[in-house]
């Protein structure tokens, strides 16, 4: 649907996107996420064919941007973190006048503003001036323009940035409905954003793609452990010698435990392995009964700290492994050794 081709932009001497290239598929909604400065808007504005750039290609449908923009643009709806609203206009009529600049015909104007109106859920706001909306009434009208003519694409550059936790949770719903029937890409800094609703992430940093895959699989590409947090009932070096013997835990580290007559403990196994059941068969038999488990995961905020600040990561082929301090089992002699952590108990 939409392909990204060896993508530069240069500002003078400075590079704002640098070689880019990444392909998004019918009806995904991709989340393309950096820190600021890092080449998003420049990218988008590429593709909305707003701006030029110095090298590469991009194509929407199989049409060139660069050779037939003005195709390209019919395509797609772009809401821009700052969306371009007429204040002195009410909802309606600034939403026929975008009918009107998007060639919507005359017969069929009424009925889409009113559709747009229902999605976006900005029906009731219909006579009121825009610049008297509140600020996430203003973003949804930026959401309406963008989708007025039903593009093939969605662009939406921030499209939560400055709202309240409500406004957040019911624009989000918003863009998951949209990618029924469009394809979306959504700029953000924001993780839980990404992880709430895009199919696919994209990582770049300046102007570089570090990462994209589905959010549940970013951690993967650090070769990052999997494990368990545990509270647990009962005598620590019980406790410990148990969890000792499960061959699968590859480290163990203690925590400081909250409740009197409990241990907690941190359990390190693969990524793709799940031990939770063997956790909780041996705490049994050992009359040590598990009080709280929880799974844990490299979350996206690390991965994304991880890659943004890390340098050497953007030039290496593969990605380091994820590491922490706690010593690793798995590679020790003696399977029975415990990290200093455990074994200092
Ligand atoms: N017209 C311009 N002239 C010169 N430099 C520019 C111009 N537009 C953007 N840049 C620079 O290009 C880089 C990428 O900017 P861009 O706005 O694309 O980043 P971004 O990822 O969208 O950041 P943010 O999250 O802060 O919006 C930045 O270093 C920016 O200063």
């Amino acid at each position: 649907m939409i392909e990204v081709k060896n993508l530069v932009k240069r500002y003078g001497n400075h590079t704002a996107v640098n070689d880019l290239s990444f392909t998004v598929n019918r009806g995904q909604i991709l989340g393309f996420l950096g820190p600021n400065g890092a080449g998003k808007t420049t990218t988008m504005n590429i593709i909305t064919g707003y701006i030029s750039a110095t090298e590469g290609t991009v194509t929407v449908n199989g049409i060139d941007v660069f050779e037939e923009p003005e195709e390209v643009k019919k395509m797609i709806g772009y809401l821009p973190e700052f969306p371009p609203l007429y204040p002195d206009l009410t909802v309606w009529e600034y939403l026929n006048f975008v009918a009107d600049i998007k060639k919507v015909k005359k017969s069929a104007r009424r009925q889409m503003v009113n559709d747009v109106m229902e999605a976006t859920k900005i029906a009731d706001m219909r006579n009121r001036l825009i610049k008297h909306l509140s600020k996430g009434y203003k973003q949804r009208v930026g959401l309406a323009q963008a989708i007025m003519g039903y593009p093939e694409v969605i662009i939406l550059d921030e499209p939560t940035v400055g709202l309240d936790p409500k406004q957040i949770i019911e624009i989000r719903d918003l863009i998951r409905d949209l990618s029924k029937n469009h394809t979306v890409i959504l700029s953000s800094h924001i993780m839980q954003e990404v992880n709430a609703v895009c199919d696919s992430v994209m990582i770049i940093d300046k102007g570089r793609l570090i990462l994209q895959d589905k959010p549940e699989n970013l951690s993967l590409h650090f070769g990052s452990t999997g494990g368990l947090k545990l509270v647990i009932k009962g005598n620590k070096n019980d406790v410990l010698n148990e969890l000792k013997k499960i061959g699968r835990i590859t480290k163990i580290e203690e925590k400081e435990s909250l409740e009197e007559g409990t241990v907690s403990f941190t359990v390190y196994c693969k990524e793709d392995d799940d031990i939770r059941e063997e956790v909780f068969y041996s705490m049994s038999k050992n009359n040590t009964p598990i009080l709280e488990m929880q799974s844990i995961r490299m979350s996206l905020e690390d991965i994304f700290i991880k890659v943004t600040q890390d340098d050497a990561f953007i030039n290496e082929d593969k990605p380091e492994v994820y590491e922490d301090k706690t010593e690793d089992l798995s590679s020790s002699a003696d399977k029975e050794e415990v990290s200093n952590n455990a074994g200092d108990l």
